[in-house]
């Protein structure tokens, strides 16, 4: 049943393409009545690879062709999509991927904070991990504040993972986040002696963790699907082989694929091991930064469930900076009402709104 792309390409699709790239109106659908709902976890020269019936006895992996109609429709990791063909998983098979199942989430980013044209990272996850090391290399507010910023625009749950705590004491830096509503995991290498989990890093080195965070972080990932972002160095690649198993799944994806090694530049999802059904973590070796052009404020405002209710009261288009002559946040603080706490929360959201303008920014740009 061995088909190549070519063939596929001439298959008449009947679906309407749909600018977002999300299902079509029921009116619409077709009748792909033997289709299959799949779950894909890479993206390789234009071969999707989809786990189908996860967790059951019936679990396969089956890579698939994007019908032509979906051709500007992009395709990424953790979309959930219908398959049609041979959905068998056997070697050499191929499957159509005619639809892309609606997306609950959608993380995005520009080239850089000028540039209109928005890029596709993931869909449908529910947490972003940063991971920064508290030295060496130095952690940068910049690109946490960034990724913070995309994952509040996106709906995404931010939670911050501090490497290498053995190398220096990361609190005087943290002081940054601790009025932000985001998760901080503290991990660190313990002495070859102790108990810990060693874990294969990128350069394959090994490296003993310390047991307490990684099943802090473990039991953070539990029964989500979160997407991991960090510098080069930073004890990514670490982190998720302690999660997901000393020997990561993409030797398994390359068997099955038999496309030799996985690029190192796509996302890939993995499985995280002694973690509840539905718990996957994303890595993603190619993103190294954030171009925020795309940003909404009022998606920034929704993370500050203190704020957002005092903002309503702001005039109709107020960006809520600090050069707003007006914003009611000004006039929460200054009457007293906000408290220390209200006052520091307010410095924290417009460090983050002022992301897309600042000099400082832009120096960061790439990170
Ligand atoms: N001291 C210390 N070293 C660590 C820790 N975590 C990882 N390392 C080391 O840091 C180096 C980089 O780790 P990697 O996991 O390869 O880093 P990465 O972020 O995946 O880097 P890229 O693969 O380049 O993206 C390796 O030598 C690790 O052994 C830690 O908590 N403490
Ligand atoms: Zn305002």
């Amino acid at each position: 049943m061995a088909r190549n792309t070519e063939d596929w390409e001439d298959f008449t699709v009947r679906t309407r393409p749909n600018k977002k790239g999300t299902r079509p109106r029921t009116k619409d659908r077709p009748a792909y009545e033997e289709a299959v709902i799949g779950r894909i976890i890479t993206v390789d020269r234009g071969r999707y690879t989809a786990i189908l019936d996860e967790d059951t006895a019936d679990e396969r992996i089956v890579i698939a062709a994007r019908a032509r109609e979906l051709r500007r429709n992009p395709v990424v990791p953790g979309d959930f999509v219908a398959l049609v063909g041979d959905t068998s998983g056997e070697p050499d098979t191929l499957a159509r991927l005619v639809r892309i199942e609606e997306r609950s989430t959608l993380l995005r980013r520009s080239a850089d904070d000028t540039d209109p044209v928005e890029r596709v990272v993931v869909a449908n996850v529910d947490q972003l991990v940063i991971v920064v090391a508290a030295a060496n290399p130095e952690p940068r507010t910049g690109f946490i504040d960034r990724a913070v910023v995309a994952a509040f625009d996106a709906g995404i749950r931010p939670l911050l993972c501090v490497t290498k705590a053995d190398v220096r004491d990361p609190e005087p830096f943290l002081e940054n986040y601790r009025h932000l509503d985001i998760d901080i995991v503290i991990s660190r290498t313990t002495a070859q002696d102790a108990t810990g989990i060693d874990a294969r890093s990128a350069d394959g080195l090994s490296a003993r963790l310390a047991g307490t965070p990684v099943e802090m972080l473990r039991e953070h990932l539990a029964g989500k699907v979160s997407v991991v972002i960090g510098h080069s160095g930073v004890g990514k690649s670490t982190l998720v082989n302690a999660l997901t198993g000393a020997e990561r799944a993409t030797g398994n994806v390359n068997a099955v694929t038999g496309r030799g090694r996985h690029t190192s530049s796509s996302a890939l999802a993995l499985r995280v091991d002694d973690a509840p059904e539905g718990t996957w973590i994303i890595d993603t070796p190619g993103i190294r930064s954030f171009g925020l052009a795309l940003v909404d404020p009022e998606n920034i405002l929704k993370a500050f469930d203190d704020l957002e209710p005092i903002a309503a009261d702001c005039e109709r288009g107020c960006t809520h900076k600090a050069s707003e002559p007006h914003c009611a946040l000004d006039a929460w603080v200054a009457s007293g009402e906000a408290g220390p706490i209200g006052t520091a929360r307010l410095d924290s959201f417009r460090r983050l709104l002022g992301q897309d303008e600042t000099t400082e920014a832009k120096e960061l740009g790439s990170f």
